[in-house]
């Protein structure tokens, strides 16, 4: 059995890593277009048209763009950007997000692909608001660290020419793009308070949770909560704080489409974090858009993956 796959915008930061898991599988057969072509909707839209599934790896302007060119069930689509999280007709691409996820995934006509920060943060809280370890109303504190590539090919020029002065925090003003599906999907009634930062390396992401008056009780708990949630996943896992402690390294799982969850704390203070890691690039991006493929397909889930 061989698909047809189209990556529009395969020659930017996330298509170019689709393309590189995809050129190398028997069963996928690359739709592409001539460079002179490739931003042209209705070339796009003959493309989508041909393919089995398109990936869309684009600003979301131009992802809105292809939406509006096609007729309802003429393509199914994966969507990169940010355009189509909480649209009740995209199907949000967290396979492990709840029971039942990945077979929705799987019969999908538009899948959303969730945000790489969005993917740390909902993987943690969802699963204690539903032990009632988080108040959905509390707007719990979140922060992390992300490579420059997390920014695309713009802020990747700006760090490798020299242009960007170093490491900085951004998203203060409480305006950050994927806190609705953070909001949404984490089960919460305020959103969080997110302040996210960008580090002087190209790629990898760690994301932190912040829950002050959580307990030694609730430490353990938060981490039978997690446990409970992704246990059998394979991309998914929950592992000891050792792992992360003293050092969290966002770097730690480039490469692959994993992310590991850790519960830390002080039991004397009761002062807990959620610590989440992952490739921005692999089970933040490309690889969850591989993984949302292969489920479309009906090809192996892992396929492509490490
Ligand atoms: N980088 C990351 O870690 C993540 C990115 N995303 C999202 O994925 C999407 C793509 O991001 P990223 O790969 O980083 O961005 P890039 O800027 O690296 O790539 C975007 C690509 O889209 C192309 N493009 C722009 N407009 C059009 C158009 N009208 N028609 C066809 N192609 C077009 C660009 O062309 P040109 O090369 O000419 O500029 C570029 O190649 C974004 O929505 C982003 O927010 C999601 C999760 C993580
Ligand atoms: C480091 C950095 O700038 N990251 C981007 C998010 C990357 C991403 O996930 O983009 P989507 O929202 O399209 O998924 C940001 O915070 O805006």
């Amino acid at each position: 059995m061989t698909w047809k796959v189209f990556i529009d915008g395969e020659v930017g930061t996330t298509g170019l890593q689709i393309r590189e898991r995809l050129e190398a599988r028997p069963d996928i057969t690359l739709v592409s277009l001539d460079e002179s072509r490739r931003k042209e909707v209705s070339a796009r839209a003959d493309a989508a048209r041909e393919a089995d599934v398109s990936i869309l790896c684009l600003p979301d302007a131009a992802a809105k763009e292809l939406v509006a060119a096609l007729a309802p069930g003429e393509a199914r689509l994966i969507d990169a950007s940010t355009a189509h999280r909480v649209n009740p007709e995209w199907v949000f691409g967290f396979p492990e997000m709840a029971e039942g996820q990945r077979e929705k995934v799987a019969s999908a006509a538009y899948v959303s692909n969730p945000g790489c920060w969005s993917t740390c943060a909902i993987a943690l809280v969802r699963p204690l608001v539903g032990a009632g370890l988080i108040d959905p109303a509390s707007g719990p504190a979140i922060s992390g660290v992300s490579g420059y590539s997390g920014g695309g090919k713009a802020m990747i020029a700006e760090f490798e020419s020299g242009e960007a002065a170093g490491s900085f925090l951004y998203g203060a003003a409480q305006g950050h793009k994927h806190l609705p599906e953070m909001t949404e999907y984490g089960l919460l009634t305020k959103a969080p308070v997110f302040v996210p930062s960008v580090g002087q390396y190209a790629q990898g992401m760690a994301v932190a949770v912040h829950l002050p008056g959580l307990g030694a009780e609730g430490m353990a708990k938060a981490e039978a909560a997690l446990r409970a949630a992704y246990a059998g996943e394979r991309f998914v896992s929950v592992v000891a704080a050792s792992e992360n402690e003293p050092r969290v390294m966002p770097q730690r799982l480039n490469g692959t489409n994993r992310m590991e969850l850790s519960v830390h704390g002080n039991p004397e203070t009761g002062a807990v974090v959620l610590m989440a890691v992952l490739d921005n690039l692999g089970k933040g991006a490309s690889g969850a858009a591989v993984q949302n493929m292969n489920l479309m397909l009906g090809a192996d889930e892992g396929a492509g993956l490490e």
